[in-house]
């Protein structure tokens, strides 16, 4: 099944807490360094990986010797900060052992709601990936409490994967995918080896999590693999003690549950865009940065364009207008209208001297807009 194996992908995988944790015994080195493993293969296979991890509270609160999960926000905030030091410790010796460099990001949602924060993280992991270092994140648990309350790191994997446009979410927990209700309370539960995410049967077969570690169960699983489905990933959900589960993956083999999205990455690029955001504003092109755009040719730079209308800030959606006035293309701009009448016509090169600082070469980024000539 090709369309299934994440050779060549951009993957994000989630580990829940009870996985890296032996259900709270404390940090799981030996499945990090299987992990470490099998993503050191991964891309070296030409995958790029980012991993989102939770267990920093359950590792807290190992190190604070606390034997029961708090109820006050405030305590579980601490014992996250406590134990996200174990985590990244870990991962960081676990990477090393394969030559591979990792690095520590905590996002809330509240950053990937906010279209500015939205680009400069999705900046700075695109250039980890492009240095080929493994992105670990997790919530940022200090400043936020829903999170903690929800246990929404699967929905942060979900972000995450539309942030980077993943092309698949590995989902991995402590059981070996989703069956039609709860294993452990139905031991006759059948086992769901490939649905559509977003089919809202689903919604009705997951429920709460299972273990006194994990929080979200397999409900926020499914929803993540709805909201996953947005920028066409699929998901898949799998078990973390399955031996070499990613790379089994990777080979195309049939593992645990398969979630596929029903719209391809462009296709649900296009709706998303056409359902979410509105025109600030638009950028005047000439004739050639026009014609590349309809070509499909790279990202829009300064120098392809005349000017621009309205009052937009970085991240806001404009359209392109060719000199005829159509619109060839509408994305994400990454700077405002104020900074593009300054930098219009100019070359990538005089951005720095004319702005005094460059946030990206590029007005926008092949990767942050839809063509629709
Ligand atoms: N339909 C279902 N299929 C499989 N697991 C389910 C289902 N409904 C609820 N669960 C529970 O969800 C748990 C996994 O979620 P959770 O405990 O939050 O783990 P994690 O820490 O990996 O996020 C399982 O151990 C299981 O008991
Ligand atoms: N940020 C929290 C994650 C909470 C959470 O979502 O946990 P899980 O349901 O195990 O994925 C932590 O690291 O403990």
């Amino acid at each position: 099944m090709a369309e299934k194996s994440l050779a060549n992908q951009r993957v994000v995988v989630k580990v829940g807490s009870s996985l890296v944790t032996k259900g709270g015994q404390g940090v799981d080195m030996e499945s990090i360094r299987a992990w470490a493993a099998q993503i050191a293969e991964l891309t070296s296979q030409g995958c790029e990986v980012v991993l989102v991890s939770s267990g920093a509270i359950a590792e807290g609160m190992k190190r604070l010797k606390w034997a029961k999960r708090p109820k006050e926000i405030h305590e579980l905030q601490a014992a996250a900060a406590v134990g996200q030091m174990g985590l990244v410790h870990a991962y960081e010796i676990g990477f090393a052992e394969h030559g591979l460099v990792c690095a520590q990001v905590l996002l809330t949602h509240a950053d990937l709601a906010d279209r500015e924060r939205y680009l400069n993280a999705r900046s700075t992991l695109y250039s980890l990936l492009g240095h080929k270092v493994v992105p670990i994140i997790n919530e940022n648990d200090t400043v936020v409490t829903d999170e903690i309350r929800f246990g929404d790191n699967d929905t942060l994997g979900a972000l995450v994967t539309n942030l980077v446009e993943a092309d698949t979410l590995v989902i991995l927990t402590d059981q070996v995918g989703l069956y039609d209700s709860d294993p452990r309370k139905n031991p006759d539960a059948k086992f769901i080896h490939e649905e559509t995410a977003g089919n809202p049967i689903l919604e009705k077969m997951a429920g709460g999590a299972g273990s006194s570690v994990g929080t979200g169960g397999m409900i926020t699983k499914i929803l993540a693999a709805k909201r996953a489905a947005r920028s066409g990933a699929a998901t898949v959900i799998a078990s973390g003690h399955e031996p070499n589960v990613l790379v089994r993956l990777m080979k195309g083999e049939s593992v645990g549950t398969y979630l596929k999205a029903p719209l391809g990455r462009l296709a649900a690029r296009k709706q998303w865009m056409a359902d979410h955001l509105k025109l600030k504003g638009s950028l005047l092109l000439d004739a050639g940065a026009a014609e590349a755009l309809r070509k499909k040719k790279g990202s829009l730079l300064p120098i392809g364009v005349t000017g621009c209308q309205g009052n937009f800030q970085r991240g806001d959606v404009v359209a392109c207008l060719s000199p005829e006035g159509d619109e060839v293309a509408r994305g994400l701009v990454n700077y405002s209208a104020l900074e593009v009448r300054k930098i219009a016509k100019q070359p990538t090169s005089a951005i720095e001297s004319i702005l005094g600082y460059l946030d990206e070469p590029e007005l926008i980024h092949r990767d942050n807009m839809v063509v629709l000539a």
